[in-house]
């Protein structure tokens, strides 16, 4: 029988039967397949790992933004081939909408650019740490959701600006411990493909196309990426141009294939003397084989990798000097990175230097006896005011749980509230550490 939580009268009178409840069902306890649930010590991590994100953006003048997880799913429709597009988390909700849980932050910073208009004035640096979801066919076991982290500059033109977003991943990785030595940054530009495609008189309308398949250079064997450039319409002449040029690992050599006329070679030069005036020379690489696997990218693109090769990528960006028009925006310059929740771990993992992330209290409060409790509350209150913090415990027990709880909680002071000090306003304060114990006056207790 249903039990009747209705809030209506029911049978619910003095001398009726208790309402049948429902058979308990046990529940699955897990979370859904390809997500994660954040108990404390991993939220400690997630907090940590955020609190970086965040301070970093801060130093660099950043403002955060957030927006919904649930947009649109005309949001993410490009008809590029792209992988985002694959594993697009989308369904119709009750009033008939597409809608997708969004698999980036990109295309919704886009959005509010554009709903923006002329009332926030450029350029804009926003930043912003949300959940990202894909519907990835679990047969691969991965993850369904991640954290990333992305930083945008809207409205710059200039090369500075990818210098600049590289600049806070670089202070980023600093602040973790992680060095030169552990990871770099591929750098390339999608206008080196754009001027080897015009070479060959190859239709602007493919270049997403052909970006999104080049991206998988490295993922799928080199025939199929032939034979999938040629299912686009590319010559198997420039096929083998294209091939060419993205095995150049030089910024001369480029320079000696492409000439030194061209938008890619000047970007890339200028990046390369500004990295040098930031101070990581060290840390970044030309690699004309990066295109990122995003169709909207226009220009420089550039991914963090670790240097043991173990690891996926560990974030990646780009310009994107065309989707805030092709969402019927003003044409502004764009370009940002995106960093994940998860690669970055693995990498702190793999170096031993993952943070030791403790729950860490002052004061552990108790009363000695149930008349007490209310004294001890006032004794929480009164060291909570003074920003303390206080684990007050909330039942009587015995001082062998006190001292168990003290430890799970590393607690600082342990604060007694026992009846003959309490008469004489005062209260019992054990150091945690020393083993010392005194008895302070209620109003002397800091
Ligand atoms: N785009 C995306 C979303 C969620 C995960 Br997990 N990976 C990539």
């Amino acid at each position: 029988q249903a039990r009747d939580d209705s809030g209506g009268g029911g049978r619910s009178g003095a001398l009726a039967p208790p309402p049948v409840t429902e058979v308990p069902q046990k529940i699955d306890v897990n979370p859904p397949k390809g997500t994660r649930d954040f108990p404390p010590e991993e939220m400690r991590l997630r907090n940590w790992l955020f609190g970086n994100f965040r301070e970093v953006s801060r130093l660099f003048g950043f403002e955060e933004v957030d927006f919904p997880v649930l947009e649109s799913e005309a949001l993410f429709i490009r008809k590029a081939g792209e992988e985002i597009r694959d594993q697009l988390y989308c369904f119709e909700d009750r009033g008939n909408r597409r809608v997708a849980l969004r698999p980036e932050l990109t295309p919704s910073l886009a959005r509010l650019v554009i709903q923006k208009g002329k009332s926030v004035s450029l350029p804009l640096k926003w930043f912003a740490v949300g959940q990202c979801w894909r519907y990835e066919r679990m047969t691969r076991g991965r993850r369904r959701e991640h954290y990333q982290w992305n930083m945008d500059i809207i409205g710059v033109p200039e090369v500075t600006a990818e210098a600049e977003l590289i600049s806070a991943i670089v202070t980023f990785f600093k602040r973790l411990g992680i060095t030169e030595s552990d990871v770099g940054f591929k750098v390339s530009s999608r206008k080196v493909l754009q001027e080897v495609l015009k070479s060959y008189s190859i239709p602007e309308n493919l270049f997403g196309k052909v970006c999104i398949i080049i991206d998988k250079i490295e993922k799928i064997p080199r025939e199929e990426v032939k034979k999938e450039l040629g299912f686009v319409g590319i010559s198997d002449e420039a096929i083998e141009e294209l091939l060419q040029v993205l095995s150049i690992k030089s910024l001369d050599k480029l320079e000696e294939v492409l000439g030194s006329a061209g938008e890619a070679i000047a970007d890339l030069k200028q990046l390369f003397s500004l990295a040098e005036k930031f101070g990581y020379s060290d840390w970044i690489q030309f690699d004309a084989s990066i295109v990122r696997g995003l169709a909207y990218y226009t220009g420089i693109v550039f991914e963090g990798f670790d240097r043991q090769g173990k690891l996926r990528a560990i974030c990646g960006g780009g310009r994107y000097d065309r989707l805030l028009s092709t969402f019927g925006g003003d044409d502004i310059p764009a370009c940002g990175f995106g960093f994940g929740d998860a690669v970055i771990v693995e990498l702190l993992k793999e170096k031993g230097i993952l943070p030791e992330l403790n729950l860490e209290v002052e004061n552990i409060v108790c009363a000695l006896d149930q008349d007490l409790q209310g004294a001890a509350s006032s004794v929480a209150t009164i060291l909570r005011g003074k920003g303390q913090t206080v684990d007050l415990v909330l039942e009587i027990k015995p001082l062998k749980w006190i001292f168990k709880r003290a430890a799970r909680v590393n607690a600082r002071r342990l604060i007694i509230v026992g009846s003959s000090e309490w008469e004489k306003g005062l209260v019992k304060v054990k150091n945690l550490s020393s083993g010392e114990q005194i008895e302070v006056k209620l109003d002397e207790l800091e």
